[in-house]
């Protein structure tokens, strides 16, 4: 559906500095996939789409979209595509339904069937009781909403979708997802998409391509990236004044990097225990079995955790930074929540 060769985009700004928005990115899209990009501001998301979509000529690279070339056959393309940007595309103050009738009639359907089709995405996108509202009148949500019907208004087989919920409250994030999985289904529809929201990339997308600094630095499932590259950490607490030779023999065994089981010293309230952390395969069932072969050599466990991986923890794995922490920054919100790394303090 989608396949690109070495797509790259540079920019000149004022000054005459270049920034390489997009670089060399290559890969293959399968029909009827949602994938998203996954990356924090200015990693060179919306570029990729802005190109894919014929919006932005490549610096270089090529790529079909649908079976057109995106430099030669641009307005075939368009004509087989979707695109709803980060803005919202619909006119302030005309009223939803003439607006998707509009732009029926700009994509050249014919009277009845423009109808018919503005009429089918009202209900799909839950729009009935907004239809004879101005979109200047609407909630953020309910925006998004009607700009996602404007771009299926030409029954696209695929459809991107630049940040569709970014800056919604979490209940109108969910509602609008619950449409997009709809229309999928209703559709069958291939969705690229991109995102800032780690969660929505990995409850929602089967495939996820994290972008940083124009580049693709990690392209699978996210349950895959997550095991390959973050794993999932046992964190125990023994008692101890020092780390025991006889525990940590026992924890290596089942780590699954045993040369990098951290440990550390902890006060606690009635003396000293040593915290033990280890990235293990599967900890849900490494957990038992370490935990028993620790009592039967004669260890007081205080605690157990087991922590499983976020996109997060892929993300700071690949670049030493976390994602969670720069959009936080990035929007403002001072309260992020803090990444299961289960590092020991
Ligand atoms: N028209 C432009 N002129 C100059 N630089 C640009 C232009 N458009 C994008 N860039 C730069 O290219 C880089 C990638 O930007 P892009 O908008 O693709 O990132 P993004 O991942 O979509 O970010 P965000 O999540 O903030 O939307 C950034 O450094 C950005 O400043």
């Amino acid at each position: 559906m989608i396949s690109t060769r070495g797509l790259t985009k540079t920019f000149r700004r004022k000054g005459g500095e270049e920034v390489v928005a997009v670089s060399d990115l290559t890969m293959d899209i399968d029909a009827g996939s949602l994938t998203a990009f996954l990356g924090p501001n200015g990693a060179g998301k919306s570029t990729s789409l802005r190109m894919l979509t014929t919006l932005l000529p490549p610096t270089s690279g090529e790529a079909t979209v649908c079976g057109h070339d995106i430099a030669r056959a641009p307005g075939a393309v368009r004509r087989s595509i979707g695109y709803i940007g980060q803005k919202n595309g619909a006119g302030q103050y005309y009223r939803l339904r003439d607006e998707l009738v509009s732009q029926g009639a700009f994509y050249g359907l014919g009277r009845v069937e423009r109808r018919r089709r503005a009429d089918e995405l009202i209900e799909i996108l839950d729009l009935g009781e907004l239809t004879g509202r101005t979109t200047m009148t609407l909630s953020g949500g309910q925006r998004r909403r009607v700009d996602i019907a404007l771009g299926l208004v030409p029954a696209p087989q695929l459809l991107f979708l630049d940040e569709p919920s970014t800056g919604l409250d979490p209940q109108s994030r969910a509602h609008l997802w619950d449409h997009i999985l709809t229309l999928r289904e209703r559709y069958g529809m291939t969705l690229l998409l991109t995102t800032h929201y780690l969660d929505e990339a990995d409850r929602f997308a089967e495939r996820v391509m994290v972008v940083d600094n124009g580049r693709l630095i990690a392209d699978d499932t996210a349950a895959r990236l997550k095991a390959d590259l973050a794993g999932d950490r046992v964190v125990l607490v023994l008692t101890g004044d020092s780390p025991d030779d006889g525990v940590l023999g026992i924890v290596r065994r089942v780590s699954a990097r045993p040369d990098d089981v951290e440990h550390a010293l902890v006060a606690e309230t009635d003396g000293t225990a040593v915290r033990y952390s280890v990235v293990v395969d599967h900890g849900d069932r490494v957990l038992p079995g370490l935990l028993a072969a620790l009592a039967a050599d004669g260890h007081d466990v205080r605690a157990a955790e087991l922590h499983q991986p976020t996109l997060d923890d892929v993300f700071l794995g690949l670049t030493g930074r976390s994602l969670r922490e720069e959009q936080a920054t990035a929007t403002g919100d001072p309260t992020p929540s803090p990444a299961l790394t289960g590092g020991v303090a």
